[in-house]
């Protein structure tokens, strides 16, 4: 397996493992802040009833206040006594009413008294004038602590569970403050240290082990607390809902990350990055006059370097790039590759031609032209020095091969029909069509000297050639025998592992070298004349 395999084999199982580990801990995360939101909103609603609940509460003591200093009745007379009693009765949150004078309390609710009880001492005054006692010790509640509000000459008693009577979930704690801190009562023993600091600054939110809220009232404010093990049941029931959906949308992600991995693991995704990578190399396969063993040129043959270094034959990735269409960037990057091997010794050895083979999409558009144009000026390389081949499968529209094979000789270019005899149009094809030169498939090399079905028929394609006044190029020579064969039969031209295979291009610029000090140099660039 190569380098981009693998690479693209890790990148895939590492977003594989991000695309499930991500949607599920963010469902667990949005568990989480879903569990502290609404266990937060809870405390908070808890918050604001015992508020209500204290404001009730000190209202209605407020109101019997109020309405024992407006009677008109002689002080700790019958009737004002009978009074206070009827509104400690009448008010709930009332224990006890009381009346003092010269700062002693004369009278109550349920009687004279011996008028040697002082008023309490204030601990603060509430926004609407009452001063709070927040513990008062009264001999006739029996011991239990009270709270005292006065106003005026009265006071009333209230018992300090009123103001937080509010029926809490199981774990929750409750503590109520003045609005100066001060705390005037509790429920379930909150932490004093995070009522004090909540009561300095009201807020929601959670410590290492409590979750709180807190809410406001007129001069009071209600905290609310529960330890953090509270979360975990809620986050459970938000863990089943939202873990379908993480695991979903893990699932889809996966499977996104298959499908493009699979789509760039593709030999089609693999050919592109290629392309993209400008990953082709161009060998030169030497061509030979087979008279006199000069080297008249070289067939262009394109070869796939993979980044690992290793070559991939042009027979393994071809049909993919034509059926795609990828192969005419690859045309033109082996365009440039001979452009950028050759350009010296092309320019050096007017003789010398480069071959180079043709698609059939290439063929039907014309597009080519072009693009040699484009690519050879300013070169010094003569369009003349570049043949092109094209195989039967690039003359399937006729008309359009007709008007670029037409329109390529017209610029001088050579055109040669490669691997003839292999398909099915020959002969009716190629006597329309503006052509140079015929390529003898190695298929029927191969039968020279031996007796196949096949073998009578090559000194037939090399006759017909001759009555089309074409150059003949014989292809896969590999016996000395087949050369003289074809050397014989008039045969101009050879290629094949008898002379070279096809060479990187330093190695086919020093075979040219070589056999030009052997054979001398061919006379003049084959061209189109022959027609
Ligand atoms: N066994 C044997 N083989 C020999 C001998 N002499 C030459 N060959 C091989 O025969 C093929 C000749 O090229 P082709 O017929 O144009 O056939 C080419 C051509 O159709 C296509 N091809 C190569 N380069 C290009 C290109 O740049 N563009 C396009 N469109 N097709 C290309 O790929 C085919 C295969 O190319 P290669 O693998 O390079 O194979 C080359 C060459 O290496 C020999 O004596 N014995």
């Amino acid at each position: 397996m190569d380098r981009r395999r693998s690479r693209i084999i890790a990148v895939a199982v590492f977003l594989g493992f991000l695309g499930t580990a991500i949607p599920l801990a963010a469902m667990a995360y949005m568990s989480w802040v879903i569990a502290v939101e609404s266990e937060e909103d809870r405390l908070e609603l808890f918050s604001r009833l015992t508020v209500s609940r204290a404001e009730n509460t000190l209202r209605d003591a407020k109101g019997a206040l109020d309405a024992i200093a407006a009677t008109p009745f002689v002080a700790c007379s019958d009737a004002h006594i009978a009074r206070m009693r009827a509104l400690t009765v009448d008010t709930t949150s009332v224990e006890e009413m009381g009346y003092f004078e010269n700062g002693l309390l004369t009278c109550t609710s349920w009687g004279r008294t011996a008028g040697d009880i002082g008023r309490s001492h204030v601990d603060y005054v509430t926004p609407d004038g009452l001063e709070v006692t927040i513990r008062i010790q009264p001999a006739v509640s029996g011991g239990k602590p009270m709270m005292g509000l006065h106003s005026g000459a009265h006071n009333v008693l209230i018992a300090p569970a009123r103001l937080v009577d509010v029926l809490v979930d199981d774990g929750m704690s409750i503590a109520l403050t003045n609005g100066q801190g001060a705390l005037l009562n509790a429920l379930n023993a909150p932490d004093p240290a995070l009522v004090g600091s909540l009561a300095a600054a009201p807020r929601r939110g959670m410590t290492a082990s409590d979750l709180f809220a807190t809410a406001r009232g007129d001069g009071l404010i209600a905290i609310a607390t529960e330890p953090r093990s509270m979360l975990a049941g809620h986050m459970k029931r938000e863990l089943m809902l939202l873990l379908p959906v993480g695991a979903f949308i893990a699932a889809f992600i996966v499977a996104v990350v298959i499908w493009l991995s699979r789509k760039r693991l593709s030999p089609l995704a693999e050919l592109e990055i290629a392309v993209r990578n400008r990953e082709f190399i161009v060998h030169y396969q030497p061509i030979v006059a087979l008279k006199t063993g000069i080297c008249i040129g070289a067939e262009a043959l394109v070869r796939w370097r993979r980044p690992d270094g290793s070559l991939v034959r042009p027979d393994l990735f071809i049909p993919l790039a034509e059926e795609s269409g990828l192969i005419m960037p690859i045309t033109d990057q082996v365009i440039e590759a001979v452009i950028r091997d050759l350009n010296g010794i092309l320019v050096q050895d007017r003789t010398l031609h480069i071959a180079v083979n043709l698609c059939a999409a290439d063929i039907k558009s014309g597009r080519i032209l072009d693009v040699l144009e484009a690519k050879l000026a300013r070169t010094g390389i003569r369009t003349e020095q570049i043949w092109l081949e094209a195989t039967e499968r690039g003359f399937m529209d006729i008309d359009a091969a007709r008007i670029t094979l037409e329109k390529a000789r017209e610029r001088g270019h050579s055109v040669a029909i490669d691997d003839f005899g292999t398909g099915y149009s020959s002969l009716q094809y190629l006597q329309g069509l503006p052509m140079d030169a015929l390529k003898i498939d190695k298929s029927f090399i191969d039968t020279i000297g031996k007796d196949t079905a096949t073998s009578s028929v090559t000194p037939h394609i090399i006759g017909m050639a001759k009555t089309l006044k074409l150059y003949t190029v014989a292809e896969g020579i590999e016996a000395e025998e087949q050369a003289e064969y074809l050397k014989a039969h008039g045969v101009d031209f050879g290629q094949g592992w008898l002379f070279s295979k096809a060479l990187p291009a330093d190695a086919f610029i020093a075979y040219h070298r070589r056999t030009k000090e052997k054979f001398g140099a061919a006379p003049e660039v084959i061209q189109a004349a022959a027609g």
